[in-house]
């Protein structure tokens, strides 16, 4: 059998990442690592951001538990009281280990839904997708060969509603941390697009801000345009405006007729899409106002 490259080294050190932001100060990473170091943790990767704008700071630490550490709860409630104090910091230590619980929403294009499947398949993304839900049937065969729930969720004008409350009832029972619009073609309501604020992202199929509506490629055809990319952001109720997380680009030129633009355009979503999952999987995005810190690391 093929060894496969993306597995991980068996009993590789468990890593857990520690996210944190507070206002900026002096003494606060040396505070962090102070704490960890106190604990025989060893840190093996660290990224931090001053937004000077907004005096505020970030941090991303990977480190790993060693022979005398504490229990990893027992550092969490220790953290906890650090971070209440001088520091007033929001943090959270994740597990990297326990895959991402994940729905995926799309209609009928496959190419994302695909990619991301493929990426979950060879380790690339540590994702359990818990429901694939659609409005149109298109997609059932390929997703339940998969062995993943496929629910049908046609939507009009009339049950949008009642189809979004039962797309959240999927998300709550499921445990779903995080769902992708796929190229999902429709747009959620406030409301919706609220309540999944900071786990749902997007797809958009140009470099924002870009050709908005249908057939974008087409309409970089008749514009001559010599750059084509797409856009990965965080879903809100404006749409298209969310925190933008990865845009991928690719150089065109006049010989490109409009099927070849489609052609690229599909493997810069693909792209974009994937690196946007894996930079929140990994825990490395930051929302900050409407924009985003990513710690994309070497
Ligand atoms: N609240 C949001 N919802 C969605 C967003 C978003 O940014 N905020 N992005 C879209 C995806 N998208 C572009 O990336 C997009 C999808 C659909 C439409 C659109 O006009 N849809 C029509 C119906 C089209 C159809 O049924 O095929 C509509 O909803 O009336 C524009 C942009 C996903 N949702």
């Amino acid at each position: 059998m093929t060894p496969n490259e993306n597995a991980k080294p068996p009993h590789a050190p468990i890593e857990y990442i520690l996210n944190a932001s507070c206002r900026a100060g002096i003494g606060i990473v040396a505070a962090v690592a102070t704490f960890l170091a106190e604990r025989d943790c060893y840190i093996c990767a660290l990224e931090q951001f001053d937004d000077d704008s907004t005096e505020r700071f970030f941090m991303r630490a990977v480190f790993r538990r060693q022979a005398d550490s504490p229990a990893i709860d027992e550092i969490r409630s220790q953290f906890a009281a650090l971070a209440a104090g001088r520091l007033q910091m929001g943090w959270k230590i994740h597990d990297p280990a326990d895959p991402v619980k994940t729905v995926i929403m799309v209609s009928k294009d496959d190419h994302c839904l695909d990619d991301l499947l493929y990426r979950r398949r060879n380790g690339e993304l540590n994702m359990s997708v818990t429901a694939v839900v659609s409005n149109h049937l298109d997609l059932r065969p390929m997703v339940e060969r998969e062995g993943i729930r496929f629910i049908f969720l046609p939507v009009t004008k009339d049950n949008k509603a009642l189809q979004e409350a039962r797309l959240l009832e999927v998300v709550e029972e499921t445990g779903a941390e995080l769902v992708i619009l796929a190229r999902y073609m429709q747009i959620l309501s406030d409301e919706l697009a609220s309540r999944l604020a900071g786990r749902c992202i997007n797809i958009h199929h140009s470099f924002l801000p870009g050709f908005k509506g249908a057939k974008p490629y087409h309409q970089a055809f008749d514009r001559g345009v010599k750059l084509i990319g797409a856009t990965a952001h965080y879903v809100t109720p404006d749409l298209d405006e969310g925190p933008i997380i990865e845009q991928v680009l690719t150089r065109v030129d006049h010989n490109f007729k409009p099927e070849q633009l489609v052609r690229v355009g599909r493997d810069n979503e693909c792209m974009a899409l994937a690196a946007a999952v894996k930079f929140h999987i990994e825990r490395r995005v930051f929302v900050h106002g409407n924009k985003t810190i990513v710690f994309r690391g070497s």
